[in-house]
């Protein structure tokens, strides 16, 4: 079983490139087998390029490597404290993927301005409160799952796959490590759109940008997710 998720750890984070989502070393996946409870995830610092199957490191829930000669990403802590938290989820993706990283930054929220948006995130994707000088020195990458999943409180991350962490890139999610991938593509796309369009709107006179109405919201989260979508889900203790 986890020779098979090892394949497809190793593919979504090779496609990273492929996608333009990274640059350098600066993004990791994984993908949890639930029924074992081990996380496959990108070996850390390895050149995506030369990533094969059998690089990828098994970690378990607490992050304690089970199998695997390389040290596993440095976020290891992030993703495993998302897959204790977010029970339904199968993949975590961590990209500084170039304008999410400066929503992030900017500590700004990215508003759903319109449909593209709409079929991916059921309303603006919420950026995280910085971490705090003790949180960093304790446990950066935990704490970094902490702040996230505090800001998810009163959101549901099935209607909500990703987050802009503070002063640091994005995490996305999905039911696979594929899909999460595919969820990170979404996050940048809509995340250079929408400040295509307050540059747009910057320089006119009425300079709100439009947000987009809740009733075509739905329509395309529900087209896309089913008419029963389902937003709220129990929380595992972490
Ligand atoms: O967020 C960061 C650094 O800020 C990480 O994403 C690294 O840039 C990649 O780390 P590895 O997965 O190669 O350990």
């Amino acid at each position: 079983m986890l020779d098979q998720l090892k394949i497809e750890v190793c593919a979504a984070n090779r496609s990273l490139v492929d996608h333009d989502l990274v640059t350098l070393t600066w993004g990791n996946v994984s993908g949890i087998d639930r029924q074992s409870g081990r996380v496959v995830i990108k070996p850390s610092g390895v050149d995506y390029h030369d990533l094969m199957p059998e690089h990828m490191v098994v970690v378990d829930l607490d992050g304690n490597r089970i199998e695997g000669e390389l040290n596993p990403s440095s976020d290891t802590a992030t993703h495993v404290w998302l897959y204790r938290n977010f029970s339904a989820i199968g993949g975590v993706t961590h990209t500084h993927s170039r304008y999410a990283t400066m929503y992030s930054q900017c500590r700004r929220e990215i508003p759903c301005l319109g449909t593209t948006h709409a079929d991916h995130f059921h309303g603006p994707v919420p950026v995280t409160r910085p971490l705090t000088e003790s949180e960093v020195a304790q446990a950066y990458e935990a704490n970094t799952g902490k702040v996230i999943t505090e800001r998810f409180a009163d959101l549901d991350p099935i209607a909500m796959p990703a987050v802009l962490v503070a002063g640091h890139a994005p995490f996305a999610w999905g039911p696979s490590a594929k899909k999460s991938v595919e969820n990170a593509v979404a996050l940048e796309a809509v995340a250079q759109m929408t400040l295509g369009c307050q540059q747009i709107m910057a320089g006119q006179q009425d300079n709100a940008v439009p947000r987009l109405e809740a009733y075509v919201l739905e329509k395309h989260y529900q087209r896309k997710h089913g008419p029963d979508a389902y937003y709220g889900q129990a929380k595992s203790s972490s």
